[in-house]
Formats: structure tokens, sequence, C-alpha cells
């Protein structure tokens, strides 16, 4: 591609437009961003199929949902460059997309910030982060790039061209040419998935760190659970193009709305079983079955961290079959009778059983969820 297509391109997705109109001397002034009852139709597909969500000014949310499920399309029109089918996004009360008004995407005061990055090869660090300022005088675009550079830590290479950068460099200056016009809404989609996993952790706290400090409303796109329970405030949990579930990471991780989203944050032993007299039976014992009907079929599912080794009499009867050892705790594949496949656990101390050996198998209750097989 030619630079000045490419250029073109990438101003685009920034949603600059082919002149990079946007900018602003003032302070960021967190907006509020509401889209109500948002669709999306790519021909035959439903990307959004009726997303309803208001995200706080200041508030860091991630939209988190496996691949498919309209998480960069809920993005894109909220930045402007995707227009709704049905709906509207608003932007501190005002319609910014929908059937009255539509404001395009340079005038939305709107950061976006993307996995591969977008910078621009031919420009150097500095003009890239430049771009999104062209509307401010020289001397006060000068200033505030260098002030966006220096608090990502990269004003000294100022000079340099993108491809000199590491991973992890280009990433700041990436943010960095999000914040420096103090958009009042950053959006950012999977800003960290390009990078190797040493520097995700410290790149990706610096950035929230950034973040709270532009005070920005920031929506990120992840689909690492893990990801999103440390950076967001509130976790939006999406499936084919709706809302599953909001809510704060422990209030989800805990209290899951149905299997999909239990399913989501933990890799669960899912044990089968039927109703009787207001609790699961399974092979591994009897778990309380709240608002299930007697005689329907449930789906206990149990955490790895739910399973307790103990000496061979106590509780439930099991074999050890494989044991790995991973460092803080141990990975543990337990044979119990009346199981078609061994339960997995991860298990911190205790019995120190090894392959072969017969143990007993507590299961913490409190770790122990369990839902309606035929409601999924
Ligand atoms: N421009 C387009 N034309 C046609 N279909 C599209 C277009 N953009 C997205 N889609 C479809 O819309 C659905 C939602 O896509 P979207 O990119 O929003 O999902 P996502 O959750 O961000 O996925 P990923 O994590 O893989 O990026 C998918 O089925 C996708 O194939």
């Amino acid at each position: 591609m030619k630079p000045s297509t490419r250029s073109a391109s990438i101003a685009d997705r920034l949603g600059f437009g082919r002149f990079g109109q946007r900018g602003t001397a003032g302070a960021s002034i967190p907006a509020q961003v509401a889209f109500e009852d948002v669709h999306v139709d790519y021909g035959v597909t439903r990307a959004l199929d009726g997303v309803s969500l208001v995200v706080e000014p200041g508030e860091l949310v991630c939209l988190l949902g496996h691949s498919g499920c309209g998480k960069t399309t809920l993005l894109r029109v909220a930045s402007g460059i995707e227009t709704p089918t049905a709906g509207r996004v608003m932007l501190d009360g005002r319609e910014v997309s929908g059937q009255a008004a539509f404001v395009p995407p340079e005038a939305r005061g709107i950061g976006l910030m993307f996995q591969d990055y977008a910078l621009f090869p031919h420009m150097t660090i500095l003009e890239n982060v430049l771009f999104g300022l062209k509307s401010l005088p020289k001397a006060d675009a000068l200033a505030s790039a260098t002030r966006a550079l220096s608090r990502v830590g990269l004003e000294r290479l100022s000079g340099e061209h993108p491809h000199v950068l590491s991973g992890g460099e280009q990433q700041r200056v990436a943010l960095a040419r999000a914040i420096a016009p103090r958009p009042g809404v950053l959006l950012m989609d999977e800003p960290f998935s390009n990078l190797d996993r040493r520097l995700r952790d410290t790149i990706r706290e610096e950035t929230v760190a950034i973040l709270r400090e532009t005070g920005a409303t920031t929506i990120v796109v992840t689909h690492d659970p893990e990801e999103a329970m440390r950076i967001a405030d509130r976790i939006v949990l999406m499936r084919a193009g709706r809302v599953v579930q909001e809510g704060p990471a422990e209030a989800i991780y805990r209290r899951p709305a149905d299997l999909f989203a239990a399913r989501f944050f933990c890799d669960f032993n899912e044990v089968e079983g039927v109703v009787r007299r207001g609790a699961v039976e399974t092979p591994i014992g009897r778990f309380p079955a709240p608002g299930l009907a007697e005689g329907e079929g449930a789906i206990v599912c149990v955490r790895p961290q739910a399973i307790r080794l103990r000496a061979p009499g106590f509780c439930l009867p099991g074999r050890i079959v494989a044991r790995r050892f991973l460092g803080e705790v141990d990975l543990v594949h337990v044979a119990v009778q009346g199981l078609d496949a061994p339960l997995q656990g991860r298990c911190r101390d205790g019995l120190r059983a090894g392959e072969g050996q017969d143990v007993g198998v507590d299961v913490d209750p409190a770790e122990v969820l369990v839902f309606a097989t035929h409601r999924h």
C-alpha cells in the first residue's frame, strides 16, 4: 500500500478523517456514553442485537466476550465509524448516532486505540502524536504532544520512526496519540494483546494509571477474562450481539447470570444430576438447588480450587490419576466412581499423594454453582 493511501486509511480508523481535524487544548472532561437498544446488521449477520448500556463519566468498562460477539462493532458505533441499523448512541445526553442526528467521528471528542496500534510508518513518533492535534495552533500542539510523550516515558524517541521501536514502545506511542487531544472518551480495542506476556502486566498497569490520571471515560475490548478483572471498574459480558451480564468483576465471577457467563470465568468440573427433595443428587454428593424444580436436570459446576485431598477413608473415595507441579499449585486429576471424567483440582497444599494413590475427596460447597440443564 502507498504511504499516502495507508495514512488515509489509518486516519479513518482513528476517526480523524483524512486531515486529522481533532484537537483541543482544554482539559479532558469525561463524558457519559449511552447505547440505547443499538442494532447493527451486516447483510444477514446481526452483529449487535439490541445493546443498551450506560458508561458513566470517568468509568473504565471492559467489553468481554468470545470472538465475533460484537465487541468491536460496539466500539465502532460509539466512535461514529459505524452507524447503527436501529437504536441510538448518546454522549452526555446528546444524540450522536440515531434517527435524529449523526455527529461525525472527528467531532465526538473520542480517542481510539487499536490492537495493531495503527501508527503511521513514514512519520516520526512526534509526528504520529501531532497528527490528531492539527486543529490546534502549532505551539499548543507541540506542547500537548510532548506532554503526552513524556507521560508515557518516550520523549527521547520523538524523532524515531515506529519500525525501530519495540512492541511495548509502539503501544505507548499509540496511547500517547490517543490521549494527547485529551478526549472525553477513549475506546481501546484489544490494546494489550500484541504484547508478550512478560511485558503485558507492567504495561497494562502503567496504561491504567495513565487512564485514571487523564480521567477519560474508557471502554476496553478484550477476550481475556483475567485482563478484564484486573483493570475494569465494571465488566460487560457479551454474547451473539447482546449483553449477557454486567457488573463488577467479583459479582460476575461469584454470581454469573447463566452457565455461559460462569464458564467464561472458570474452567469448571461439570457434573450432571437430577433434583430430588430440593438438592441435586450426583456421584460426588448432594448440592442445594434453589429455584430448580423436583425432577429437573441440573449441572453442578465445581471450581478446580473446590477440590481438596484428604487421607483415604475420609469424604468421597477417589484415586489420583495425574499430578502436575505448577508452582503455586498442583494440578491434580482424581478419578471418582460414577464420573466419566476425572475431577480436576488445583490443590495448594494438603495431602502429597502421587499418581495411582487412593485419597479422600472433599468438595468445598462455597466454590460450587448449580444451573438447570434445559435452560442452556
Ligand atoms: N464489516 C463487516 N461486514 C460483515 N460482517 C461483519 C463486519 N464487521 C463485523 N462483522 C461480523 O459481525 C460480527 C461481530 O463482529 P465484531 O468484530 O464486532 O466481533 P468481536 O467480538 O469484536 O470479535 P473479535 O474479538 O474477533 O474482534 C461477526 O460475526 C463479524 O463477522
